[in-house]
């Protein structure tokens, strides 16, 4: 719809969305967020969004996990690197993957330059909060751009018990706006907050300085995501509260599926425009 106006876009070589282009839109219109996976659904969001979420959810998404943690580091690369070619305009991000970062941050860098030098995206994300902030810090003083993501986090869904809201009590919520800025202090240039109350998201994104985008944690924060199948009707194995749909694209595939295999039992398709040299049939 519309091409970054802030930047310097010189000339009419479309630019993609910086880092701290992005982050300077905190306090001026929301940042518009979406996954993406592969190459097609990113050539389709791209002039319609800021940023590109490659995320680790495509484990569940796309692969049928029950969880995000059996992603592997070269899947997210695979996917990021395909959704780079797919898009021209908007920043990319892409999910470091459970088990890629969290045992040292020289374990994180060496994953982040993969992530970077293999897809050719802006930035990482990982998840956690104050046992992170070393990492985060260690990350963005060597040329890694970092997006935090605290609140629900699919990764810990062992500890957490399931993906259910987090922050329901002070002592929770105390502890996720001190995750939040914690990262953002850290070095992050945008934090994910991921399934929390309003009230939590209005006090992160008045106290830390990036721009917070939420994810089922209301319209308070400075942005928004959501995974794509989600809105576009294509994922049905579960639906989470915070989701709208704004299409139901899995009744189209499936609509169509069943033209097409009536046509095929017809033999109506393949039609003559569909073939190379028909016999001519005598009349
Ligand atoms: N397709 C998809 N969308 C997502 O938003 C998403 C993923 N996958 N995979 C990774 C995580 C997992 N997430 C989830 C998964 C399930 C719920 C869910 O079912 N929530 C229920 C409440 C469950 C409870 O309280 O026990 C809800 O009604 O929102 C929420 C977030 C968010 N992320
Ligand atoms: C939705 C975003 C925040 C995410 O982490 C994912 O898709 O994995
Ligand atoms: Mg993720």
């Amino acid at each position: 719809m519309s091409v970054h106006a802030s930047g310097s876009n010189e000339g009419a070589v479309l630019k993609r969305l910086s880092v701290p282009e992005f982050a300077a839109r905190k306090g001026k219109e929301p940042l518009v967020c979406l996954t993406a996976y592969t190459m097609p659904m990113a050539q389709r969001l791209d002039s319609h969004v800021d940023l590109l979420m490659v995320g680790d959810s495509l484990g569940m998404v796309l692969y049928g996990f029950e969880t995000t943690l059996p992603v592997t580091l070269e899947m997210m690369i695979q996917h990021g690197a395909a959704v780079v070619r797919g898009s021209k305009t908007s920043m990319v991000v892409v999910d470091m993957p459970f088990g890629s970062y969290q045992e040292s941050p020289e374990q994180a860098f060496r994953s982040a330059a993969r992530i970077m030098k293999e897809t050719g995206c802006q930035a990482v994300k990982l998840e956690g909060g104050r046992e992170m902030a070393d990492t985060v810090a260690f990350l963005a003083k060597r040329g890694v751009p970092v997006m935090g993501h605290v609140g629900l986090t699919p990764q810990s869904v062992n500890t957490l018990g399931g993906f259910r809201a987090r922050g329901r009590g002070d002592q929770e919520a105390a502890t996720i706006v001190a995750d939040a800025v914690a990262v953002a202090e850290a070095g992050a240039f945008s934090v994910v907050l991921e399934g929390v109350m309003e009230q939590i998201a209005q006090v992160v994104t008045a106290r830390v300085t990036v721009p917070v985008i939420g994810i089922g944690a209301s319209a308070a924060c400075d942005g928004q995501v959501l995974v794509a199948e989600d809105i576009l009707g294509l994922f049905s194995a579960f639906k989470p509260r915070f989701v709208k749909r704004y299409a139901e694209l899995g009744n189209e595939i499936e609509e169509a599926a069943e033209r097409y295999a009536k046509d095929v039992r017809a033999r109506s398709f393949p039609g003559p425009e569909n073939i190379f040299g028909a016999i001519k049939k005598h009349g």
